[in-house]
């Protein structure tokens, strides 16, 4: 149910309604999203997904980043790296060519990564999803507008310097085949030359949050956190300004024209929150 209308409102996107409809679907999805964590209810499938890409080099901290937003805003976790690394070790048919991709730096095609991104989508039952390290290329992101039939409410970029990036991944010692100077050196050749024009894509379009990932963890997530909580705060108000409404709404025509009164509100909620 949430990819029709997430295709819905992508079909309408260059109009005013729809910039105003994908900010009420932001809205919408993140405060639901909060009311149903407080009460420990499960979202249904019916939620508008809010989706956040985690973009940036290897070793920027994408991962580490994740962790903590997922611990402060409830967000489900989808690492591409990680799904890709299930497979191998799942010995899949496809398991001896992601990890032959891998060792070299490369890019699995794009079709293998998001239909396991497609599926752990659908077994979630969170409707707020960060999906790390992906689209890495234009194939990506192409594919994954194709096959999911979403765009990205937010995208992050861990904008972080190479000399770093090459000292964390060395440093990491998780036993991963591509965590060595040869294949460190191959993957910073590829982030820069396909995945930086997929960032600078997100920049034009006005959905890229530039994160500077220097410095300790903690300090680097206090970049991230207004990010999330701005969306919530616009939310919350939102939903407060509509309450308030609705009750002035209802004294002022004593129910008796109850229809209008719903109209109205509805119309001036939505120049409300374009105006937020
Ligand atoms: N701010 C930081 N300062 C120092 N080390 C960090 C910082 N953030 C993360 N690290 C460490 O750097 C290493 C790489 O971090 P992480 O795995 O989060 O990066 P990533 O962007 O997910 O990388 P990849 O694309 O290779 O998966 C990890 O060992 C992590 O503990
Ligand atoms: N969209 C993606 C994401 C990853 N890969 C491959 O996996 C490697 C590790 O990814 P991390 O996000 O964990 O760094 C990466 O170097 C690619 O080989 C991919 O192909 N497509
Ligand atoms: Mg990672």
């Amino acid at each position: 149910m949430w990819r029709r209308v997430a295709s819905l409102s992508s079909s309408i996107s260059s109009s005013f309604l729809a910039q105003t409809a994908s900010r009420l679907n932001s809205w919408e999805s993140l405060t639901t999203g909060i009311a149903q964590q407080a009460k420990g209810v499960i979202a249904p499938k019916e939620k508008t997904p809010f989706i956040t890409f985690v973009l940036g080099g290897p070793g920027s901290g994408k991962g580490t980043q994740c962790i903590k937003i997922v611990e402060t805003f409830g967000f489900a976790h989808l690492s591409a790296g990680d799904l890709l690394r299930r497979e191998i070790a799942s010995k899949s048919a496809d398991g001896a060519m992601i990890l032959n991709t891998i060792k070299e730096g490369k890019i699995v095609p794009s079709q293998v990564t998001v239909k396991l991104i497609q599926k752990e989508m659908e077994l979630s039952d969170n409707h707020k999803f960060l999906i790390d390290g992906f689209p890495r290329t234009e194939e990506n992101r192409v594919s994954f507008e194709r096959i999911i039939g979403v765009e990205p409410n937010v995208v992050l970029f861990f904008d972080c310097p190479e000399e770093e990036m090459v000292k964390r991944v060395l440093n990491r010692n998780e036993g991963r085949v591509d965590d060595n100077l040869e294949t460190i050196k191959k993957r910073l050749t590829v982030f820069q030359a396909l995945s930086l024009p997929v960032i600078n894509y997100y920049s034009e379009k006005g959905k890229l949050y530039t994160i500077k990932a220097i410095g300790t963890e903690d300090e680097i997530f206090e970049q991230v956190r207004p990010i999330f909580a701005a969306f919530e705060v616009c939310s919350v108000s939102a939903m407060i300004l509509s309450i308030q409404l609705c009750c002035f709404f209802l004294l002022h025509f004593e129910s008796e024209n109850l229809t209008t009164a719903l109209f109205l509100l509805n119309l001036f909620g939505i120049f409300v929150m374009f105006l937020i």
